[in-house]
């Protein structure tokens, strides 16, 4: 049977904008676009030309696409205007995009509450604008606001609404399930319905997560016959978001039925880029990415529990759906409190060291890292610290300096012009080939000064973590045993770029960032190979 093809319209940049806590520069927006036509998605919608300075500005000088066609988003003309007199209408059409996509009412409670208008003006509304948009030149669409609460409620007038717009010339009509609330028996069972008075070759979905199905309402409505689907990166959207192209691009290309039943034009290269693609808008975004986000997320093939490393190292097809290169992700073989010999095995392979399985040192390893995490430790996100303990075990990693002592003192003080600042002092001890080093560092905080005590003067080892520098600090309140413990993770890097995270754990804070912070620089010194202390 020959796959139909089935089109990617991407709403990242109109309804992705519409989430929470956006906000798309003109830079970000052209920057999204350019990776969107790059990864293969047939439609972008750029915005809506006329609604903000921004949007505007985008349009006006649109990104040069090589395989999408930018759509200018909008909606139909407001009532008591006609289209030649509508200036919401004009922008959207003046923006010269090669597709429009126009937002109409298709639920009578809305005509009559949001609009107050007849049902008869709203079909109205509709037919103009999309035959105005065709009229000069465009591939129209209709987005068919609230399409499946409005079918519930008066299906003829719905039915009626999707008609107008075909009836005008409407490329695609877009049945929205608006207010999210949908479930995918719900969809299926109304576009095959809708089926009946419109081809799915002309019509699209586009959901919203409120059920947390905007993922499966779209792949209901594919196997319907819809043959548009429109989302966003990383499932961006107003509320809880927008069905998520990360998770429907690799379901469409990967799974049947949509495998043998549809071509979304996506390439072996696209689909292996949609990891990259999902980070660079964290990225833009400033967001750490969701490490559990399905397909692209770390944690999405990092195996954890003892018996899935233990069988992921046979046949990675035990406890993997797909292989993680073939959406440009990795496996991860984690060491925690959950972990088997398995796991201590892989990971130690990953740093290059091989340890015959009956060895002694890999039960201590594993007995080590058990009693550690029940102290608090958490070594799945703290690599370091434990490759760490891992090479010490082994004898592999050099004495480099011994702590004596170390004092912070936090002064809390109005200066010369009465404001209140904070003033905070660190003074370390330390012995480097057998010789005292005492540093004062300051700070505006325990960490920051402790720090900057501690690097200030190292003696010999002072050039190697001349580029180390802390760019993340997490504090968790922990119940460990019967204790009260502080677990500070840090995250470091350096001139490379490498970042790597390691972990301490204290009944005191700033004793625990102390010996993250130990094990930070002990890391850095052995990667680049630096000498042991003379003691
Ligand atoms: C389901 C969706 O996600 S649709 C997209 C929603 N996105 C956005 O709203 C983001 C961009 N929006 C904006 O910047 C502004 O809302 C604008 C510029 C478009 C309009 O701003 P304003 O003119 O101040 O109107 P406002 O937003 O307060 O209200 C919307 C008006 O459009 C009318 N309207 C709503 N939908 C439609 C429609 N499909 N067709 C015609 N008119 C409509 C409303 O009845 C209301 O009219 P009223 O002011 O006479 O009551
Ligand atoms: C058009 C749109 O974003 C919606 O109906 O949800």
């Amino acid at each position: 049977m020959e796959r139909e093809r089935l089109y990617l319209f991407d709403t990242t940049l109109r309804d992705g904008a519409q989430t929470q806590g956006v906000d798309f520069s003109v830079e970000d927006k052209t920057n999204i676009a350019k990776a969107l036509d790059k990864l293969g998605i047939d439609y972008i919608e750029g915005g809506w030309p006329g609604a903000n300075p921004g949007d505007t500005a985008f349009f006006n000088n649109p990104p040069e696409l090589q395989n999408a066609t930018l759509t200018a988003f909008g909606m139909t003309r407001r009532p008591g205007r006609s289209v030649s007199n509508d200036p919401g209408l004009s922008a959207i059409l003046d923006a010269k995009t090669p597709a429009v996509c126009l937002v109409g009412k298709s639920w009578d409670f809305h005509v009559d509450v949001a609009l107050g208008i007849t049902i008869e003006e709203n079909l109205e509304l509709i037919s103009d604008s999309i035959a105005e948009s065709v009229r000069q030149g465009r591939e129209a669409m209709y987005d068919a606001e609230h399409f499946f609460d409005g079918y519930k409620a008066n299906p003829e007038f719905a039915l009626a609404c999707l008609k107008a717009a075909y009836g005008a010339g409407a490329r695609w009509m877009v049945l929205c399930d608006t207010n999210g609330g949908t479930l995918p028996d719900e969809v299926e069972r109304i576009v095959t319905e809708v089926l009946e008075h419109i081809p799915g070759s002309h019509l699209g979905i586009h959901t919203h997560n409120d059920t947390e199905n905007a993922v499966a309402n779209t792949l209901m409505a594919v196997k319907a016959g819809v043959r548009q689907v429109q989302g966003t990166l990383n499932g961006l959207g107003e509320r809880c978001g927008n069905a998520n192209m990360m998770s429907l691009i690799p379901s469409l290309v990967l799974k049947e039925p949509f495998k043998s039943m549809v071509d979304t034009g996506i390439t072996e290269e696209g689909l292996k880029s949609v990891t990259l693609v999902s980070r660079l808008l964290d990225d833009i975004l400033n967001r750490s990415p969701n490490l559990h986000q399905a397909y692209v997320g770390d944690a999405a093939f990092a195996h954890k529990g003892g018996l899935h490393v233990s069988a992921v190292e046979k046949d990675p097809r035990t406890y993997e759906h797909i292989e993680p290169q073939i959406v440009g992700n990795k496996r991860h073989l984690l060491v925690s409190d959950q972990a088997g010999r398995s796991n201590i095995l892989a990971q130690l392979r990953e740093f290059g060291l091989e340890l015959d399985p009956k060895d002694p040192k890999v039960d201590r390893m594993l007995e080590e890292v058990k009693e550690r995490e029940f102290k608090g430790f958490s070594y799945d996100g703290a690599l370091a610290s434990f490759e760490l303990m891992a090479r010490r075990r082994m004898g592999l990693v050099p004495k480099y300096f011994d702590v004596e002592s170390f004092r912070v003192q936090v002064e809390r003080r109005h200066n010369a012009r009465g404001e209140i600042v904070s003033v905070t002092d660190a003074v370390v001890k330390v012995m480097v080939d057998g010789e005292r080093y005492l540093s004062v560092g300051e700070g505006n905080g325990p960490v920051n000064a402790l720090d900057a005590a501690l690097r200030k003067d190292l003696g010999k080892y002072s050039d190697y973590i001349d580029d180390l520098r802390l760019v993340d600090f997490k504090v968790r309140i922990l119940t460990s045993g019967t204790e009260a413990v502080t677990r500070v993770l840090i995250e470091s890097t350096d001139k490379s770029n490498k970042r790597w995270f390691t972990v301490g754990v204290s009944p005191n804070i700033v004793d625990a960032s102390f010996a993250a912070m130990i094990d930070s620089i002990t890391y850095k010194l052995y990667k680049a190979g630096a000498p042991a202390s003379l003691q």
